[in-house]
C-alpha cells in the first residue's frame, strides 16, 4: 500500500505482540512504520512479514555500520524482505555507502537507502568527545554531501538541519528527521528537536515519531493531534 503522509511511527516496543497491538490501530494509508534495533532483535524478520501483511511500508532502522562487504550484504538482505527503506551510518564512509547502493542496483532492488548523519541525541559536546570539533550542523552538511555523492536517496538528520540540506542537496533528497517533539512533549534523550509543524516548514520530507505517540496515555489521540498540526487550515 502506498502512503502520502510524511509520518513514520517508530514501533520501539519490546515484543512483536506489543508492536502489532499499536500497528493494528494505525492506518497504513496515513503513516509508515519504523522497526528499530530493539524490536528487530527480539522478533526478527517475523515483524516485517506481519507489518507487510497489514499493508504497511516499513523503514528498517538498523543503521548498518561495518566494512563495505558486510554492509552491502545486510542492505541486500533487508531489501529482499521487501522493506521500503533501510539505512546505514554515513560515518562508514564512501566505499561502504557506494557498496550498499551498488548492491541494491545490481539486484534491481528498489528499497530506499539513506544514511544517518549525526544522531539527533548528540550535541556539539558529544561530537567533541568523539573527536569531531565541527558543530553538529556543519558535520551533518559534510556527511549529507558525501551521502548524496555516493548516490543514496537521502539522510537521517535533525529537522534543525533540514532547511540547509534542502538548499545544499535539493528538495528531492530525503531528509528523514527523528527528534520530533510536539509542543510540551518530553524531550527525553533527544537534543536537536523540533515540533512537527516546524520540521515540515523547514523542509523535512519525513518525520519519525516514537515516544510522543507510543508512550502517550492515548496513542491514537496523540497521533491525531500531530496530524492536525500538519494539516493546513482550509481557506473559507
Ligand atoms: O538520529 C537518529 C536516528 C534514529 N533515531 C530513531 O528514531 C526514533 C525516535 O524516537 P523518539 O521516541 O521519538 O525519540 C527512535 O527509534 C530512534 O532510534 C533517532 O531518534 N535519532
Amino acid at each position: 500500500m502506498s502512503c502520502d503522509s510524511p509520518l513514520i511511527i517508530a514501533l520501539d516496543h519490546p515484543s512483536l505482540d506489543a508492536a502489532l497491538c499499536l500497528a493494528d490501530r494505525l492506518d497504513p494509508e496515513r503513516c509508515r512504520v519504523k522497526v528499530g534495533k530493539e524490536l528487530f532483535t527480539r522478533s526478527g524478520p517475523d515483524v516485517l512479514e506481519a507489518l507487510h501483511g497489514r499493508g504497511f511500508q516499513v523503514f528498517l532502522d538498523l543503521k548498518f555500520h561495518d566494512i563495505p562487504n558486510t554492509v552491502a550484504a545486510a542492505v541486500q538482505a533487508a531489501a529482499e524482505q521487501g522493506v521500503w527503506m533501510v539505512n546505514v551510518h554515513a560515518g562508514g564512509g564512501r566505499r561502504m555507502m557506494e557498496a550498499a547502493r551498488e548492491r541494491l542496483e545490481r539486484h534491481g532492488l528498489e528499497t530506499r537507502l539513506i544514511a544517518v548523519t549525526v544522531l539527533t541525541s548528540m550535541t556539539a559536546d558529544d561530537l567533541l568527545e568523539v573527536g569531531v570539533s565541527a558543530p553538529p550542523a556543519t558535520h551533518v552538511e559534510r556527511l549529507a554531501l558525501l551521502t548524496r555523492d555516493c548516490g543514496l536517496d537521502g539522510v537521517v538528520c535533525s529537522a534543525q538541519e533540514s532547511a540547509r540540506l534542502r538548499e545544499l542537496c535539493g528538495p528531492e533528497f530525503l531528509k528523514v528527521t527523528p527528534g520530533i517533539r510536539p509542543q510540551g512533549a518530553a524531550q527525553g534523550d533527544q537534543r536537536r528537536v523540533m515540533t512537527p509543524a516546524e520540521a515540515m516548514a523547514a523542509g523535512s520530507t519525513h518525520l519519525v515519531v516514537g515516544r510522543p505517540v507510543t508512550q502517550a496515555e492515548d496513542p491514537m489521540a496523540a497521533l491525531l493531534d500531530i496530524e492536525k498540526e500538519l494539516t493546513p487550515p482550509r481557506s473559507p
